[in-house]
């Protein structure tokens, strides 16, 4: 397991602070940005990037990213029922976790110019990281 530092963890929270309020246009904008979408969300009236299903989404998931920075400390515990819910019944290739967590972190980097330096880029890369991870547990 990705282990994330006190110092980490103190890094990802102090930024997710910033973060609070915007997870909307966060979500959206990371959901809108090309991948896999339509393979899984072809059930969609509209998966043009900022579509209202699209901006929903992109709440939806950022809602629990949220969520998981309040359980840093387990975040396999936090994401269990998630990890099963796409392993199992979405069917989702957990490969796509990643290519979702670099699109957040472009979004979050040009989001907040100024707060995205190099220290808060690892911590977050690295919660990214053990997020995707934790997600992937019921694939194994
Ligand atoms: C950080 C990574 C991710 C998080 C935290 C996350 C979280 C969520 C949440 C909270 C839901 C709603 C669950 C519910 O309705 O009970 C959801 C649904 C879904 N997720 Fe994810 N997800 C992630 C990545 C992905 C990726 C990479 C894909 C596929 C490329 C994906 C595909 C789906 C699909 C197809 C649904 C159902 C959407 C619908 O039809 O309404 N997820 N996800």
């Amino acid at each position: 397991m990705t282990s994330l530092s006190e110092k980490d963890k103190n890094i990802v929270q102090t930024f997710w602070a910033k973060v609070a309020g915007r997870e909307e246009d966060i979500g959206c904008d990371a959901v809108s940005r090309p991948f896999a979408t339509k393979t899984y969300f072809s059930h969609w009236k509209d998966l043009s990037p900022g579509s209202d299903p699209v901006r929903k989404h992109g709440a939806t998931v950022m809602a629990a990213v949220t969520d998981a920075v309040s359980k840093i400390d387990d975040l396999i515990g936090a994401l269990l029922s998630l990890s099963e819910l796409h392993a199992f019944t979405l069917r989702v290739d957990p490969a796509n976790f990643k290519v979702l967590s670099h699109n957040l972190l472009v979004v979050l980097s040009t989001t907040f110019p100024n707060d995205f330096t190099p220290e808060v880029h690892v911590a977050i890369d690295k919660f990214l990281t053990a997020v995707a991870l934790a997600l992937s547990e019921k694939y194994r």
